[in-house]
């Protein structure tokens, strides 16, 4: 079922990266629903006040959002998509404020970090970490910051009356950030798929992991990510989280199959629709009925 105007469930307010990535992902249409922080996101959608959360998960500089992996497995939705943002970070500031007389370097700890070379050339500058880089832009507006500048995207600019100083302040001009998209059970629809998130663990022996890792190769499935998340209070144990990405179905349902009997606590997170940069060809249509598979499938040893 197709929701015209969808309820999105975003960390950050309005013109943040996370409001960025939703509307590419579902169009100007949506309608954002600003969050204090990831949890609340999913606590969104767990009330129904949403119909969907955007989430990041991985940054190609700042690596993976450990946090979120652990809230992926703890609340159980489905992941329904994904979408790869460039991140482009302009510096900003009050209108009329100059460069020299700034002291405070304001963003989220992710923007931060994909600009150390621009902030080394100025020692100076007290680094002040936020959880939004709108949020930064919007401060600085409501505060009259004229010490000040936010490292934010161009959309917190205009919205929140700044002025540019310097654009493209990012070190690596391919940066991308990686957000998921899940929804509750019941508003899932039945898109073909050739991308999932698997979770599991394995026994503590010799080559128990490669194992699981073979099973794939041999199918033929690309893994495109592989994260390791301690287990709390279980010494060498670890949760795997998997992505792997599929030309054709059979063979991504013999892997599981297979790696079910290699596995403890397997769950499948979602299965989706890749995010290709180019627009693939179209994905052929599938009769499988993949709703049951959403259900937590564990298997404990
Ligand atoms: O702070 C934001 O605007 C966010 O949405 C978080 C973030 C920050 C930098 C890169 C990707 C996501």
């Amino acid at each position: 079922m197709k929701i015209e105007k969808p309820r999105v469930a975003i960390q950050g307010i309005r013109a943040s990266f996370h409001e960025e990535a939703g509307l590419r992902y579902f169009g100007e249409n949506a309608q954002m629903i600003e969050c204090n922080s990831f949890k609340q996101t999913f606590e969104k959608l767990k009330n129904r006040e949403a119909d969907y959360v955007v989430m990041a998960i991985e940054n190609s500089i700042a690596g993976s959002i450990l946090p979120n992996y652990t809230l992926l497995l703890d609340y159980g939705f489905p992941v329904v998509g994904e979408i790869y943002l460039p991140i482009q970070l302009h510096l900003m500031a009050l209108p009329g404020v100059k460069f020299e007389d700034v002291k405070y370097v304001t963003s989220h700890p992710i923007a931060l970090r994909q600009c150390v070379d621009f902030f080394d050339e100025y020692p100076h500058l007290k680094i002040i970490e936020s959880s939004d880089t709108a949020a930064c832009a919007k401060r600085i507006r409501d505060e009259q910051l004229t010490d000040t500048v936010a490292i934010a995207n161009s959309l917190a600019a205009t919205l929140y009356g700044l002025d540019v100083l310097e654009r493209r302040i990012e070190s690596n001009k391919r940066n991308f950030t990686r957000f998921l998209i899940l929804t509750h059970h019941d508003n899932m629809d039945k898109k073909p798929a050739n991308k999932a998130s698997l979770c599991f663990q394995v026994s503590n022996k010799v080559g128990a992991l490669a194992k699981v890792l073979n099973i794939f190769a041999e199918e033929g499935l690309n893994m495109s990510k592989i994260q390791s998340m301690p287990i709390l209070g279980k010494r060498n144990e670890y949760n795997f989280y998997v992505d792997v990405e599929w030309d054709e179905q059979k063979h991504y349902d013999n892997a599981i199959r297979q790696i079910l009997k290699y596995t403890q606590n397997f769950n499948i997170l979602g299965e989706y629709e890749r995010h290709d940069d180019e627009p693939s060809v179209a994905p052929k249509p599938q009769r499988i009925d993949r709703g049951r598979r959403y259900i937590n499938i564990r298997r404990n040893v």
